[in-house]
């Protein structure tokens, strides 16, 4: 069989196989309760993982070590071959390990807030973790208690269908000088829950979902620790039931997991080692054959000869799956254009057999270091590092077989790793990233040669869950470059990704690329998705450095509906000049020479009569705080049409749809004349669909700000 196909995986088992599999036999080394963490609350699902995790040896029997010894090795008896066809047909217990084994490690060396990998962190992590799990073991009669405390609460409530889960305004008054009893949030939160998924049945009459799900968003973000703006856009990711799922699983660490490198050793070998050493250990499910998931240790994982060797590197499981789904090919040439700390360079060089040439680039000079010294570690001989803007390619150099962009990211997805991320992300992250993103992934796709004879294939993967960061960035890529198709990623678990998102469609090949999460898979929130090259474009042959790129991506941004940042950088001086410049049109069509009429006065004329003085800044202002997300890519949307549709410049086209909701403002029913001014003052004499696009604008603000626009809106319909 041919290495390719070798490296090929097997169909992937559906989720519901996934979930109907019987539970594997229990084993004093798992790790993870055989219950899924996610039916458990936070605390005590992680107190669950710390009893079976961190087991006080003292309460083990006795055990011979050399019987111990043969019997791991058992373990890891099977040849790859074997191991390849087991994972063709992933039986039962299997199929439970892969959603109990993941692990996590090399993530932690991202770069903050990038998230990245430190082996030795990852350590000292672990042993301190350790020593806290068995001194928490001591809670544990307390806290069963208290849970069951909790469950009896709940039952409770939920014999009365119609309890009055929400608190009233006084209990609100009382929750706000008084703090909150988390106990009482985490009932509630799961008694809205149910409420919100029966919601006929079960919903206090008078109260609308709205106030159900400001609740939760509420508890959540007072539970977790989430903020406002983060705990809501996570939450719209799933049902309510799988929401709750999700932040609890972020408060679990994942296990640890370690990758076998195959250009020193075999993970057989290693694990015969490290089980004399008293690591306590067992493969990862059968979708990788290089993968180690460590249950504990007696001796420190990353300071081990073995580990100083290179035979191993601490890898999160997660990180295995963009490096398969790539499958490089032995004597190909692979770009790793965010390599550092090289946990993802190390595998493809392995992969490759140390043959072909691997180029490791990462924009951070200083996290090179960890870069290079992973890579002399782990004995790689065919990488170059390289240090560039990812986005200077392939200018530096293009042409590749194979290239992988494991993208800076919001790291929404390793949130049990960096709590920060609970509170230091901001709607901003969420624009700025997938805007550096997207300028990489064309990169990437313009790096790699579309006539490659074993490759042409682009692998985009990031650390986060957000739709912003993958498939808005994956079907803007689809778009700019249509010489690109996604491919199925070969990876035997996942859950597809989005193909439509709160009203946003993207192309449904999407469907393709995988969905990672920690509550589905206990591993980390990943994303991975795999494109073929189809053809060369124009863009290949780009001497675009990244400083061009970015001026490019910033139009097409805007374009995109993407970048706001300049939303309220109208002037007066400019407001006026545009008013001036409608009014000299209006006064040509009437067949008036502008330069016979003063202007300004005219101006001043047509204010006093319009009797405003709202201007374009104010108006902004107004905007800004009264749109939501959603409207502002409304309006965007509106610029766009109106850009594509006139010679404009964005920021003219911009202007101009300000002047038209402006204008729309001010019609009224009373006011026929305005009406006419409204169209006569067209700059750009839109069509009705633009103007209809407005009105749904206006409906969308009318919507957000709860005040009936019809008044202001109606008129206008009517005068189409
Ligand atoms: C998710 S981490 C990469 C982790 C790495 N692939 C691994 O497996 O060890 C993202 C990396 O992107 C790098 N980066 C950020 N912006 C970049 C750019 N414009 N060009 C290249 N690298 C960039 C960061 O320095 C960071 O090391």
């Amino acid at each position: 069989m041919g290495r390719r196909a070798r490296n090929k995986q097997g169909m992937p088992p559906s989720l519901e196989e996934f979930q109907k599999k019987p539970a594997k036999k229990e084993t004093k080394r798992k790790a993870v309760p055989e219950e899924k963490p996610v039916k458990k609350t936070a605390k005590r699902a992680k107190k669950a993982v710390e009893e079976e995790e961190y087991e006080d040896p003292k309460d083990l029997p006795e055990v011979d070590l050399e019987e111990l010894s043969a019997a791991k090795k058992s373990l890891f008896d099977d040849d790859e071959e074997e191991d390849l066809q087991g994972f063709e047909q992933l039986d039962d217990d299997e199929d439970d390990d892969l959603q109990d084994e993941f692990v996590d490690s090399d993530e932690e060396d991202r770069e903050r807030p990038m998230f990245s990998d430190d082996d030795s962190d990852d350590m000292d992590a672990i042993n301190a973790a350790n020593m806290e799990e068995y001194s928490k073991k001591l809670d544990e009669e307390a806290l069963q208690e208290q849970q069951d405390a909790e469950d009896e609460l709940l039952e409770e409530s939920m014999k009365n269908p119609r309890a009055k889960v929400l608190p009233t305004e006084q209990e609100e008054e009382e929750m706000k000088t008084g703090g909150s009893d988390l106990t009482m949030v985490r009932t509630r939160m799961l008694e809205v829950v149910k409420v919100l998924e029966d919601f006929k049945n079960l919903a206090e009459e008078g109260r609308s979902r709205t106030e159900y799900m400001d609740r939760l968003i509420s508890d959540i973000c007072e539970y977790f620790g989430y903020t406002p703006f983060l705990a809501e856009k996570l939450f719209n990711l799933f049902s309510p039931s799988e929401a709750i799922e999700f932040f609890e699983a972020n408060e679990i660490h994942r296990p640890v997991s370690i990758r076998t490198n195959t250009l020193m050793t075999r993970r057989r070998e290693l694990a015969q080692t490290l089980v004399n050493k008293g690591v306590n250990l067992q493969p990862i499910g059968t979708w990788t054959k290089v993968g180690l998931q460590i249950f504990d240790s007696q001796v420190p994982i990353g300071a081990t000869p073995e580990y100083l060797a290179g035979h191993y590197i601490l890898q999160a499981a997660s990180s295995f799956l963009p490096v398969m789904a790539l499958d490089p090919q032995e004597n190909e040439r692979v770009l790793d254009m965010a390599a550092a700390p090289g946990g993802k360079t190390t595998y493809i060089s392995a992969l490759m057999k140390n043959t072909g040439c691997v180029f490791a680039n990462d924009a951070n000079k200083a996290r090179t270091k960890s870069l290079i010294a992973n890579i002399h570690r782990l004995g790689c001989t065919n990488t170059v590092v390289c240090n560039y803007d990812a986005r200077e390619f392939p200018k530096v150099i293009g042409g590749f077989d194979r290239v992988l962009l494991d993208a800076p990211c919001s790291g929404t997805g390793v949130i049990a790793k960096d709590q920060n991320v609970k509170v230091n992300r901001t709607e901003k992250d969420f624009i700025q990233i997938p805007h550096l993103q997207k300028q990489l992934l064309l990169s990437a796709i313009d790096s790699v040669d579309s006539h490659s004879a074993t490759g042409g294939v682009i692998v985009y993967s990031t650390c986060s869950v957000a739709v912003d960061e993958n498939e808005a960035v994956v079907d803007y890529a689809l778009r700019k470059r249509p010489n690109v198709k996604l491919v199925d990623t070969g990876l035997a678990i996942g859950k597809p990704a989005f193909t439509s998102y709160r009203g946003k469609h993207f192309n449904q090949k999407l469907s393709l690329a995988r969905r990672y999460y920690p509550h589905a898979y206990n591993v980390d929130g990943f994303f991975v998705a795999k494109f073929q090259k189809i053809a060369a474009s124009p863009h290949d042959v780009s001497k675009a450095g990244a400083k061009e790129k970015e001026l490019a991506a910033d139009a097409e941004a805007a374009e995109e509906s993407l970048i706001h940042n300049d939303f309220a950088e109208f002037d007066d001086e400019a407001d006026t000049e545009i008013m001036k410049e409608s009014i000299k049109r209006s006064l040509k069509k009437k067949g008036v020479n502008p330069n016979s009429v003063d202007i300004d006065k005219k101006l001043r004329k047509s204010n006093r009569q319009n009797g405003t003085k709202i201007r374009f800044q104010t108006f902004l202002k107004v905007l800004e705080q009264r749109l939501t997300s959603s409207d502002k890519h409304v309006f965007h949307h509106l610029v766009a049409i109106v850009s594509r549709k006139s010679s404009f410049s964005r920021k003219s086209a911009q202007k101009s749809v300000f002047r038209k909701l402006y204008n729309a403002r001010l019609v009224n029913t009373s006011n026929r004349r305005l009406e006419h001014d409204f169209r006569d003052s067209d700059p750009l004499n839109v069509d009705m669909d633009l103007v209809l696009l407005m009105l749904v604008f206006w409906v969308e603000i009318a919507w957000t700000s709860q005040k009936p626009m019809d008044q202001r809106v109606a008129p206008v319909v009517l005068s189409l």
